[in-house]
């Protein structure tokens, strides 16, 4: 039986005073106290366990997650439908689901199919993994061209089904995802979140409709990894990712070919090679580069082993909207119906790149030229976090399969790259007028 002394069974600290317990009512006190706050710690764990439960049902169940309500309505339908809708001139046109339309890649492949007369509906969630103003502008742009861009998530089941509802789309150009190699270390979370999850829900959505559209989806020059052979072939092993990014690429191939296999879904998975270009991303070099340069601030040049250059098979995204629009063209019909495979559908992988590396070093003194700066260059060894030395694409299957046919480089693309960045920043950095 536990007595008084039951303060024995708590460990007292030498030199420090024992708590007098004679007085009754300051042991029941004690007593009280003790159980309120035990009954506190149950709460608290029972509340903790609640809610884990709930976020990971939440993440394994697309449905239950919540997102905020900003579309539906008449008149959202109306506008959906309105930009879906195909040219009466155009022969054979589609109608395209665009996910991340206010991306880079995805305003130039919308603007170039609603240009061609094709139905383009946007679908963009405007994180701000970097600058969403400039996401708005490129939505902007699409709007004043006549292209619907609905803002919301592809984890969103209930929204890509209404969008489904309301039009039935022949194809998806699904181009949303959590892009960048390195940042990866950083933000594990949003590349599951985007790279996978949301591409599952997006397939569930695809593989339920009737009829099935046809999916052509970005994958990336990153599933090479550590592949030594070059130039890159698709037949080429890429089982070696170099970074979570590139693992998140590779399984989305995988995923894919699940849903194609399964479901007669027709996939097209582009490797798109380190695409730059006006309205591109200012995460990437090129883009921070100019930044620097023009606010005289230093950049940091990665070296290799040995302090070889990296080099990067840089593409131009014209090239890339035609690689894409290629493939859209030639996708081939899904063949399920109901959730149901009703015969073999089509599943290719292609490299969209320009297939003619050049060193980073090089990219910069191209940059410098056109912008009539020099650069403060700090040359750093390459970190582990994720970056491969170089890229290298064979395109020789986009070639005779899509017609795919670069024709833009670096010197060039750039220029034009420069020029823009000018127009839409202003000519005025670093107190200095630059044209
Ligand atoms: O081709 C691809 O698949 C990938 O291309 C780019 O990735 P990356 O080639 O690493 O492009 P950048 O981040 O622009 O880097 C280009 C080169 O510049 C180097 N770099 C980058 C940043 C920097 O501060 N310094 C520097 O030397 C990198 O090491 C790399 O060699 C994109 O960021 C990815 O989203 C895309 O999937």
């Amino acid at each position: 039986m536990r007595s008084i002394e039951d303060h024995d069974l708590f460990p007292s600290t030498p030199g420090k005073v024992k708590i007098e317990r004679t007085n009754m009512l300051n042991r029941q006190f004690y007593r009280c106290f003790a159980s309120t706050s035990t009954m506190f710690v149950w709460a608290l764990f029972l509340i903790a366990l609640t809610a884990s439960y709930l976020s990971f049902q939440s993440f394994v169940d697309p449905k239950n997650r919540h997102y905020p309500i900003s579309w539906g309505g008449l008149n959202w339908e109306k506008q959906v439908r309105t930009s879906a809708q195909i040219r009466e001139s155009r022969q054979r046109g589609m109608s395209v689901l665009v996910t991340g339309a206010a991306g880079f890649v995805g305003s130039h492949v919308s603007l170039a199919l609603k240009k061609r007369g094709d139905g383009v509906v946007g679908l963009d969630n405007f994180n701000d993994y970097y600058d969403p103003s400039l996401k708005r502008a490129r939505k902007s742009l699409l709007n004043e061209n006549g292209i619907f861009v609905v803002e919301g998530d592809i984890n969103d089941a209930r929204l890509l089904a209404k969008l489904f509802d309301v039009v039935a789309f022949s194809h998806v150009m699904h181009l949303a995802a959590q892009a960048g190699v390195r940042y990866a270390m950083k933000n594990p979370g949003s590349y599951i979140h985007s790279n996978i999850a949301g591409l599952v829900t997006l397939l569930e959505t695809c593989k339920a409709a009737v009829p099935q559209p046809s999916f052509v989806w970005a994958s990336s020059s990153s599933v090479y990894g550590l592949n030594e052979k070059v130039p890159f072939s698709e037949s080429d092993q890429t089982d070696q990712p170099a970074s979570l990014y590139a693992a998140t690429k590779k399984s989305g191939e995988e995923i894919t070919h699940t849903y194609n296999h399964i479901y007669g879904l027709s996939v097209t998975g582009l490797r798109f090679f380190t695409v730059y270009g006006p309205w591109g991303r200012p995460d990437m070099a090129y883009f921070s580069f100019t930044r620097n340069i023009l606010q005289g601030k230093p950049i940091t040049v990665y070296r290799g082993k040995n302090r070889a250059d990296l080099a990067r098979d840089f593409t131009f995204i014209d090239d890339i909207v035609k690689g894409c629009l290629g493939s859209l063209d030639t996708s081939g019909k899904s063949t399920g119906t109901g959730g149901k495979k009703r015969g073999p559908a089509p599943y290719r992988i292609f490299n969209l790149g320009n297939t003619s590396p050049v060193t980073v070093p090089t990219l910069v003194s191209i940059l410098e030229r056109h912008l009539k700066v020099k650069a403060k260059k700090n040359f750093v060894d390459m970190p582990g976090n994720g970056d491969v030395p170089f890229t290298h694409a064979n395109i020789s299957l986009a070639r005779s399969e899509l017609g795919y046919k670069p024709s833009t480089d670096l010197q060039t693309g750039l220029k034009k790259f420069v020029k823009w960045y000018l127009s839409y920043y202003g000519y005025h950095h670093n107190g200095k007028s630059v044209n």
